[in-house]
């Protein structure tokens, strides 16, 4: 049985003069992964921004686990349960990992006052995080930024994380390692909306795909039918079917 998470309906987002969604419409069910693909600047990003509340959406419907947020800030579409990773991972150079994890948990000013219990599995899930907690997280690998940019999306609970691009630059063992976490996090009840161009960990991860196109949805439906679909991914992903 699959159940709503999100919904989103006609959602048309400009950007000063330029006019990026031009009515974007798909659904995200709980407890699944759903990727959301496209060439280079189809929209990608810039939906996720939108749902976050980073654009705001200009026309269009954007309803999570039953609720209107278009047109709520971030923070309190933070607060109803989606977090953001974003593609350049909004991480702390400076800053400790430690002190980032204590920066992305609302509730928290010593880590003592952040679930302990939460942190083990997130430690278990991350080990990077745990690894380099007193070291300034600029210093880390570009994978292991990428592990403590997951890690502070989930240091609460978050229904639904919107995950971007994070296979970017990163070697194919690091690939596999996220490709773990994120079925992990899934069997831990989460839910993700992935924007991922690696074909490898969209389709090892992946349950329904939605595929945009200049600004607007061409195509949704189950994973394994999506990739088995050369005309699909050769007209909107520029991509040809890999063996
Ligand atoms: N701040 C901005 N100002 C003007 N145009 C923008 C801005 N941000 C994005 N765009 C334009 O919006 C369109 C969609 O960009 P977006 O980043 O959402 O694409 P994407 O699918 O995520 O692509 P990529 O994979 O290259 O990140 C592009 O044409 C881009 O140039």
């Amino acid at each position: 049985m699959t159940e709503l998470l999100l919904n989103l309906e006609n959602v048309h987002t400009h950007i000063g003069l330029y006019h990026i969604l031009q009515g974007v419409g798909f659904r995200a069910q709980r407890n699944r992964i759903t990727l959301l693909l496209g060439r280079n600047g189809a929209g990608k990003t810039t939906t996720l921004r939108t749902i976050m509340g980073l654009w705001p959406a200009s026309k269009g419907r954007i309803s999570f686990a039953g609720t209107d947020i278009v047109g709520r800030s971030t923070s309190e579409i933070s607060r109803l349960g989606i977090a953001y990773v974003p593609e350049n991972m909004g991480i702390f150079p400076d800053l400790s990992v430690k002190e980032n994890m204590l920066l992305a948990a609302r509730n928290a000013s010593r880590v003592t006052d952040i679930d302990q219990q939460r942190l083990e599995w997130i430690f278990e899930l991350f080990p990077a995080v745990h690894q380099f907690w007193n070291r300034p997280a600029g210093k880390l690998s570009g994978g292991q930024k990428q592990m403590v940019a997951m890690a502070r999306a989930i240091v609460e609970p978050r229904e639904l994380l919107l995950i971007d691009e994070p296979s970017k630059g990163l070697a194919p063992a690091i690939v596999n390692n996220m490709a773990e976490a994120m079925l992990k996090l899934k069997q831990s009840g989460a839910s993700i909306l992935l924007v991922e161009q690696n074909l490898q960990l969209a389709r090892e991860v992946g349950d329904d795909v939605a595929i945009i196109d200049a600004g607007r949805i061409v195509h949704t439906g189950p994973a394994d039918e999506c990739f088995a679909r050369d005309d699909l991914l050769k007209t909107h992903l520029g991509l040809a079917l890999c063996p």
